[in-house]
Parts: C-alpha cells; sequence; structure tokens
C-alpha cells in the first residue's frame, strides 16, 4: 500500500501509536459495519423480492453478461465506471441503512455551552446520545412512508442517484468526523452484491428470530442463517 506520510510527519509522533490506531479504525470499521450493513441489507431483499428483481435487471442493462464471459476484477477505471452506473443498487443500500444504520447511535459533547435548534440548552459536560436508528423512522424527517422499504425515494425522476444531505441520511455521521470510508464502504458493499445476485439465488431459513443486538454495531443478534444456490452450471465460468 502507498502511504501518503506528509501529513501523519506534521503530527510529530513521538511512536507509531497514532498510525496503528488510524489503520486498525479503518479495519475495524470497514469490517464491522459493511458486515452489519450487507447482513440487513439481504434480509431486507428476501422480504422484498421485487427488488432483487430490479437490482438484476439493473446490473444486466449496465453490463449485460454473456457465457464465458471474463468476470470483473473490479481493479480497473470500467469496473469502477460499472459499479458508478448502479444507481438502483446504490439507493436500495442507502435504504437499507436507513432504516438500519450500521452505527445505531452516536455520542457527542459540546465544546461550549450551546442551544440547540430545539431551543433546548446544553452544557459542555453534557453527552448527547443520537439515535441514528430512530431518526431513520422519523415521518418528519422522511414522510409518512418513513417505515417502508422504498428504493425508489433514492432515485431522482432524471435516474440520478438523491444524495440526501448527511444530517438527514445520517448512517455515516455529518460534520468533520464524518466516516471517511463511505465511498469505499459503497463500493465494496457494490462488489458484493454483485457478484451474489450474478451468480446466486438465496433464500433465508425459515424460522429464524430477527432481531438487533443492542450495541455500537446494529449486528443481527442471532445471525442470518441462508442457503445459497448456483444460478448458472460451473462450466459457463472462466474464473480470473
Ligand atoms: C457501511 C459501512 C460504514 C458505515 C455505515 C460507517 C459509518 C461511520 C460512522 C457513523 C462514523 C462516525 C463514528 C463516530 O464518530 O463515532 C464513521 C467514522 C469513520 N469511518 Fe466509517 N462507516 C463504514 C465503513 C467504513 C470503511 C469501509 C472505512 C475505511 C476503510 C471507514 C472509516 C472510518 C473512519 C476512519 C472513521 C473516523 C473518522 C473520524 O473520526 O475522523 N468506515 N463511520
Amino acid at each position: 500500500m502507498k502511504l501518503d506520510a506528509t501529513k501523519y510527519e506534521l503530527l510529530n509522533p513521538s511512536d507509531d501509536k497514532f498510525l496503528r490506531d488510524t489503520i486498525l479504525s479503518f479495519i475495524l470499521a470497514g469490517r464491522d459495519a459493511i458486515s452489519s450493513a450487507l447482513t440487513w441489507f439481504f434480509w431486507i431483499l428476501s422480504v422484498n423480492p421485487q427488488v432483487v428483481t430490479k437490482i438484476r435487471k439493473e446490473i444486466n442493462t449496465t453490463l449485460p453478461r454473456t457465457s464465458g464471459q471474463k468476470r470483473a476484477c473490479y481493479d480497473d477505471d470500467d469496473s469502477i465506471e460499472f459499479l458508478n452506473k448502479l444507481v438502483y443498487l446504490s439507493g436500495a443500500l442507502y435504504e437499507a441503512m436507513r432504516l438500519y444504520p450500521p452505527v445505531p447511535f452516536e455520542r457527542m459533547s459540546p465544546v461550549k455551552p450551546d442551544v440547540l435548534p430545539s431551543g433546548h440548552k446544553v452544557d459542555a459536560s453534557m453527552k448527547i446520545l443520537i439515535f441514528l436508528y430512530a431518526l431513520g423512522r422519523m415521518e418528519a424527517v422522511w414522510g409518512q412512508d418513513a417505515l417502508e422499504y422504498k428504493p425508489e425515494r433514492w432515485v431522482s425522476k432524471t435516474g440520478v442517484l438523491v444524495e440526501e444531505p448527511s444530517y438527514k441520511f445520517f448512517a455515516f455521521f455529518g460534520g468533520p468526523r464524518a466516516c471517511l470510508g463511505k465511498h469505499l464502504a459503497m463500493r465494496v458493499m457494490k462488489m458484493v452484491v454483485v457478484e451474489i445476485l450474478q451468480n446466486y439465488d438465496f433464500k433465508v431459513v425459515e424460522g429464524q428470530k430477527i432481531e438487533p443486538a443492542p450495541g455500537p454495531i446494529l449486528r443481527m443478534k442471532h445471525g442470518l442463517r441462508v442457503k445459497l444456490t448456483k444460478r448458472y452450471p460451473l462450466k459457463e465460468y472462466k474464473v480470473l
């Protein structure tokens, strides 16, 4: 990995702890948040099969697949462009994270006494909890259909992805401490979804209890068991 250490030098660190902690936070943030997002996403897809059909249609019209075609490696400009064109899939992922934000709450403290837009006075000693899970479900913010899963709300009339302000769609947080990995996370999740939906049919194993586990990451308490079935005979693939 090529690392630009110019700014790191400015911090004049006495040891490499800062760099170690930063790399660790990247690994943890990437792994845990993405796995939470994808687990809820695939569960939502299982109860919204019409969304799966639309995602597959978008993938196939954006990058039609023919028998024996080379599989994407996702390491070139064409692949990145292909992922960027998947507007409906982006909306479907955003919509899942609106209802099931991988980081379900945040804690903040004001640096000095302040007044919130709601009129509440806050002291510097106060800790303010922000419930992203509740925010994503508020009718006042998202409209009367706030509890419904509708990827379409993220697609404009002209077919462009609606980028809601970060303080409204809070899953990646907002302001100077917002998630640094948002675009990487979206890209990784789209790659995973494309590969799974193109190659497999999936069915959630029946009789499971689906409930969130309270914690800093919104995990599924009992995990999610699914059954995958290959969609095409193996001989149709040329795996690189
Ligand atoms: C679905 C995936 C992800 C979600 C929902 C997510 C969400 C968030 C949220 C809510 C925060 C603010 C946390 C806080 O301040 O308490 C955050 C911070 C951060 N995220 Fe992510 N994240 C995701 C993936 C990633 C990935 C893949 C990376 C990098 C590889 C990453 C790197 C970071 C870093 C470095 C911060 C700290 C930023 C700072 O404090 O200045 N995240 N993320």
